[in-house]
């Protein structure tokens, strides 16, 4: 069933049939009284949008201001003005407090997410969206009191405006790749088990979809949101999908160089030249395996002074840098590269384990009954994740161990 959701041309919902073509929602914004145009640009928010407050807009696009945090702060400065912006019943309509782990206190991640590399992201996240509005504030808002007042552009509103940025944003491939806000087409919930994804199509100038499946009238139509692993569903949309759906999933597992390595440095001078970290440096693992990169890491680490020139080879694969994508085999190091990747997964696995165990103890805040709740959900949505990806690493342990034991009695036969 081909389904599209009209945004801009025409007046009222439509529903029209024919080809397997369905129209079946007609959506737009626009002032009370003023006809829309047949123009997808109205309905859609973009970098590109016309500003209520075309002053503020001017400010921000003289200074070069990139695409994000351009939207974010048209996103403020239409909330504020209410009624008399263009986006208002959408705007009214979008969550106070996006669900994402942008409203975690840091105390909250620290407690929560402590298994995952999920918490660094969000740490970072955070701290990214604070420099940017830092820097915002230092060469603009400051200079501009009277256009961007205090009160209205601080770092609580755009903490907001972030939040339903990177939990509503489409991208837009065949619009030369641009994210736009959708007003109503983004309350479409998301599910791993759909492939039908938002884009704009040139000749309706609406955003439609293409469902995969048939659905029964009433039955609610689900979108994807692409192909993201639990925790990236976490971090941007606050919610992990049901144990077992997410095809797409994959935990971030940490390597590191061994600071008692004869070679440290020429391994770490190796990686920095390919831009990569020794401290530590994450790779994917999905249920159906890992990465050449994670394995090009492991050689790195355990080659030894012996195998120096092949340093830079090893660091350029395991930064996805190289241009020979050869299948990188070092058969004398490759045991000792397979049980260092088997003792990192069982480190992880220690790391979840121990949390799912403290997990069932854990108290929580009872000063508030408020505090109550917020406890009990974020600890839930925490289990959730940490149990699909302590699964993934189990999964890989399994075919790691299996592929050392016929390693060994390969040799053993030898
Ligand atoms: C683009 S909005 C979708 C519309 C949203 N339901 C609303 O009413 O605003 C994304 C948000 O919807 C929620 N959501 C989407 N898909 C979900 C799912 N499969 N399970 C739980 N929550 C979901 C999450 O809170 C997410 O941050």
């Amino acid at each position: 069933m081909v389904v599209g959701f009209r945004l801009a041309s025409s007046k009222g919902g439509d529903k029209q049939s024919g080809n397997g073509k369905e129209r079946i929602g007609c959506f737009e914004e626009n002032q009370q009284g003023r006809e829309a145009s047949p123009c997808a640009s109205l309905a859609l928010i973009t970098s590109d949008s016309d500003w209520s407050s075309p002053e503020v807009g001017h400010v921000l696009k003289q200074h070069n201001v990139a695409d994000l945090p351009l939207l974010a702060t048209y996103l403020i400065s239409e909330a504020n003005l209410q009624k008399s912006s263009r986006w208002s019943n959408y705007i009214s309509s979008l969550p106070r407090q996006p669900y994402s782990l942008l409203y975690w206190t840091r105390s909250e991640l620290d407690r929560y997410l402590k298994a995952s590399q999920i918490r660094l992201r969000a740490i970072e996240r955070i701290a990214d969206i604070t420099g940017t509005f830092d820097d915002l504030r230092r060469r603009i808002f400051s200079k501009h009191p009277h256009l961007f007042p205090k009160e209205v552009f601080n770092l609580v509103t755009f903490r907001w405006s972030f939040g339903i940025l990177l939990s509503r944003l489409i991208y837009l491939s065949s619009m030369d790749g641009k994210v736009a806000l959708v007003p109503w087409a983004d309350m479409l919930n998301h599910s791993c088990e759909v492939e039908t994804y938002l884009n704009y199509d040139k000749s309706s100038q609406a955003v439609v979809f293409t469902t995969d499946r048939a659905y029964q009238s009433g039955e609610q139509v689900f979108i994807s949101y692409g192909k993201k692993s639990n925790a990236e569903l976490l971090l941007s949309y606050g919610f992990v999908p049901k144990e077992g759906t997410n095809l797409n999933d994959s935990v971030e597992l940490p390597l590191s160089l061994k600071i008692s390595d004869k070679c440290y440095k020429q391994k770490l001078k190796a990686l920095k030249k390919h831009g990569l970290s020794a401290s530590s440096q994450c790779y994917p693992i999905q249920i159906s395996g890992w990465p050449l990169e994670l394995m090009a890491y492991a050689y790195l680490t355990v080659s030894p002074p012996s195998m120096s020139k092949q340093f830079e080879e090893m660091a350029a694969m395991a930064s996805n840098e190289s241009i020979i994508r050869k299948d990188l085999r070092y058969p004398e190091i490759e045991e000792k590269a397979l049980q260092f990747i088997l003792d990192n997964c069982e480190s992880s696995i220690s790391k979840y384990s121990k949390f799912l165990k403290e997990s069932g103890s854990m108290d929580l805040d009872i000063t508030s009954q408020e505090l109550q709740n917020r406890g009990v959900f974020l600890k839930q949505l925490a289990v959730d994740l940490c149990i699909s990806e302590q699964k993934i690493l189990h999964r890989a342990q399994y075919i790691l161990k299996r592929r050392l034991r016929d390693m060994r009695s390969g040799e053993l036969r030898a």
